[in-house]
C-alpha cells in the first residue's frame, strides 16, 4: 500500500526548508517507520494508554495526526462507550489520505479529521491528548501556550502523551545516541546523502528539547504528574497526567 521512501537519494539543487507535501504524505508510513526508532512499540503502546484513560462520553485529541495511525491504534482500544477522536493535521495532503485510511476500517468510536493548525483549535472535554513527534515542529516559543491549552481541555485526570526526538545537554550522551539513530537510518537502507539531506531540510524546521525542557514545560502548565515512558536512542515519549 504505501511506497518505499526514496525522496532524497538524488542530489537535490537548492534544498528548501522541510513541509508535509503530496510526496511526503506518498511515502510517510515507509519514512517514519525507517527513521524513527521505536515508532511502532509506540503506536501500539499508545493503544494501551488508551484502554486506560479515555473515559465515558469523552474526546481524544491526534495533533498532528498525519495520516492516523496513532488515531487507528487508540480507537481499536477505546472500551468507554459516547467518545468521539479528533484528528487534526495542517497538511492537506496528509488530511486527505488520513481520512481516506480512516474510513477503510470500521469501528464504534467517530473520527473527526480536521484540516487545521493545532494551535487554532479549542480543545474541550478531553481524557487523551496524543502529541506523537508533532510539538517539535511547533515554534519553541509557542509551545508552552499550547500545552497550557491541552492541559486546560483535559478532564481531571486525563493524559498527554508526548512523543519527540530529544536532544542532550551532555554532549558526549548526545553524540552517542544521536549516531546510534544515523547507525539506525543507515541499517534501514537510507544512503549517507539520503541522511544529509533530510537533516539540512529539517534543520530549520525541527527544533529538539531535551527530557527535562519538557519535563519542565510540563510541570510548568500544570501537569501533576510526568513520565518518560519509552526511549530508542533520541526518541521516546512522555505521559504526563492532570
Ligand atoms: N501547527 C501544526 N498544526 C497541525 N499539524 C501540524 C502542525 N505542525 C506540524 N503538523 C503536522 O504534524 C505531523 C508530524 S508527523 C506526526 C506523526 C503522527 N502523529 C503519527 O503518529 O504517525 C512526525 C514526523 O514526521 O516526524 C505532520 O503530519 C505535520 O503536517
Ligand atoms: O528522520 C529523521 O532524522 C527524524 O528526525 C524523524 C523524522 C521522520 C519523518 C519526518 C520528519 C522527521
Amino acid at each position: 500500500m504505501s511506497h518505499r521512501d526514496s525522496l532524497f537519494s538524488a542530489p537535490i539543487d537548492k534544498l528548501g526548508d522541510w513541509t508535509f507535501d503530496e510526496r511526503v504524505a506518498e511515502v510517510f508510513p515507509d519514512m517514519i517507520q525507517r527513521s524513527v526508532p521505536g515508532y511502532s512499540n509506540i503506536i501500539s503502546m499508545i493503544g494501551m494508554l488508551a484502554g486506560r484513560y479515555v473515559t465515558e462520553n469523552s474526546r481524544v485529541y491526534d495533533l498532528g495526526c498525519s495520516l492516523g495511525a496513532a488515531t487507528l491504534s487508540v480507537r481499536r482500544n477505546i472500551t468507554a462507550g459516547g467518545c468521539e477522536i479528533l484528528a487534526v493535521d495542517n497538511s492537506p495532503a496528509m488530511v486527505e489520505r488520513c481520512r481516506r485510511h480512516i474510513d477503510a476500517f470500521r469501528a464504534q468510536t467517530p473520527v473527526q479529521v480536521i484540516e487545521a493548525d493545532i494551535q487554532n483549535i479549542e480543545i474541550t472535554n478531553a481524557s487523551l491528548v496524543v502529541l506523537n513527534f508533532t510539538l517539535q515542529f511547533i515554534p519553541p516559543e509557542d509551545r508552552e501556550a499550547l500545552l497550557a491549552k491541552i492541559w486546560q481541555g483535559l478532564r481531571p485526570g486525563g493524559a498527554l502523551v508526548l512523543s519527540e526526538k530529544f536532544s542532550f545537554a551532555d554532549q558526549a550522551m548526545g553524540e552517542l545516541l544521536f549516531d546510534m539513530h544515523l547507525d539506525f537510518k543507515r541499517a534501514n537502507g537510507y544512503s549517507e546523502l539520503e541522511i544529509s539531506q533530510k537533516r539540512s531540510m529539517l534543520e530549520n524546521v525541527m527544533l529538539t528539547d531535551s527530557v527535562s525542557t519538557h519535563q519542565q514545560r510540563l510541570q510548568a502548565v500544570g501537569f501533576k504528574h510526568a513520565e518518560l515512558w519509552f526511549q530508542c536512542f533520541n526518541f521516546g515519549s512522555l505521559v504526563a497526567i492532570k
